[in-house]
């Protein structure tokens, strides 16, 4: 497989058996995803470049304890944070989740020290802790005091984020059950794209805790290396998150300012209205775009029919300018235009 197409490569013993695999299956198979035909072709070489690079790389701090709870355990823990109809759950666009301890606010990321709620961590999670101290890790903290349980269908995700520093205590721990998962960790313009086994309790420390965003891409199946490093794809399940955190209660000394709340400059008193536009649209957007721009591109890759629609109504001697063009999906749909797109980049 190569990353973000939407080919990959079978590799055959001889030519005839390639030939006789086209024959009898090209435009026929249904094999592909939501019963789509297959379309194949054959070549004598395959690619062997390496196309594991962000597979590979591993963000400094960031540890998984394979098989931290067994199948017994999983289900107790299941149990004990279950989410029921009559409950108040949050629905997020992506994902349903609920808070234990104090209430984990998605739009900025943070918690009012001030508002504990009724319900605390479940008992049924102490075990937890004992196990941890065990493998003397660097923490700040020995027992949470805030969970918020994630829970993800095939197809849903989380956006790229930090875990606002000045909230939490290092580490951010997260123990993952029913279904693997592919987190996808960010710094600048590195990508890490790290494969989280179900039962395994993941901890960003340091530098992944600081100085990483991480995220799940909402899609139903993950690409992952094979023991041999070459890609396959393995189709994701319902899968449940536990999120431990403790909480700070002070401003964040981290050596990462970077992404570090308590670094940023308050807004000066004089104030320049143009500087603070051009200020809140660099952190606002500009960032937001260059931390999501791949997964943005990715996932839009298909016309709205209502623009589809309006770009036919068009005929050949029309001029298309599309201003602001993204990744020119719009650029091909009438081929009768004469289409100028822009885009800009900073
Ligand atoms: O689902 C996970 O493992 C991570 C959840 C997360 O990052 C969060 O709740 O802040
Ligand atoms: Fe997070």
């Amino acid at each position: 497989m190569i990353p973000n197409k939407s080919y990959c490569f079978l590799e055959c013993e001889s030519i005839k058996d390639a030939e006789l695999l086209f024959q009898s299956l090209h435009g026929k198979s249904t094999l592909g995803q939501n019963d789509s035909v297959l379309y194949l072709s054959y070549f004598v070489d395959i690619p062997n470049e390496s196309f594991v690079d962000s597979k590979s790389l591993i963000p400094s701090g960031l540890v998984i304890l394979k098989d931290f709870v067994d199948g017994e355990e999983e289900i107790l823990l299941l149990k004990s944070v279950e989410f029921s109809e009559n409950e108040e759950n949050q629905t997020l666009k992506h994902r349903s989740v609920k808070h234990f301890g104090y209430e984990f606010m998605y739009g900025t990321n943070n918690v009012d020290p001030e508002n504990p709620l009724d319900k605390k961590i479940p008992k049924e999670c102490d075990f937890l802790w004992k196990r941890l101290k065990e493998k003397s890790l660097p923490m700040e903290w020995e027992f949470p005091d805030q969970m918020t349980v994630n829970e993800y269908l095939p197809g849903q995700g989380i956006p790229p984020h930090v875990d606002t520093h000045s909230a939490f205590l290092d580490p951010i721990v997260s123990l993952s059950l029913q279904s693997d998962i592919v987190m996808e960790f960010r710094k600048g313009n590195m990508k890490a794209e790290i494969l989280v086994p179900k039962r395994s309790l993941l901890l960003m420390t340091g530098e992944a805790r600081y100085d990483w965003t991480h995220g799940i891409t909402p899609r139903h199946m993950d690409v992952i290396l094979t023991e041999n490093r070459t890609l396959t794809t393995a189709n994701r399940s319902k899968r449940t998150s536990l999120t431990f955190r403790r909480l700070r209660r002070g401003a964040c000394s981290c050596s990462f300012p970077r992404l570090c709340d308590s670094r940023k400059e308050p807004i000066k008193e004089s104030v320049d209205l143009e500087e603070v536009a051009a200020k809140l649209e660099t952190e606002n957007v500009h960032n937001v775009y260059d931390q999501i721009a791949s997964h943005f591109s990715e996932t839009r890759h298909s016309p709205w029919p209502q623009v589809a629609e309006f770009l036919n109504s068009f005929d050949q001697s029309d001029v298309l300018l599309d201003v602001g063009c993204g990744n020119g999906k719009y650029l091909n749909v009438n081929k009768e235009l004469m289409s100028v797109s822009i885009f800009c980049f900073y």
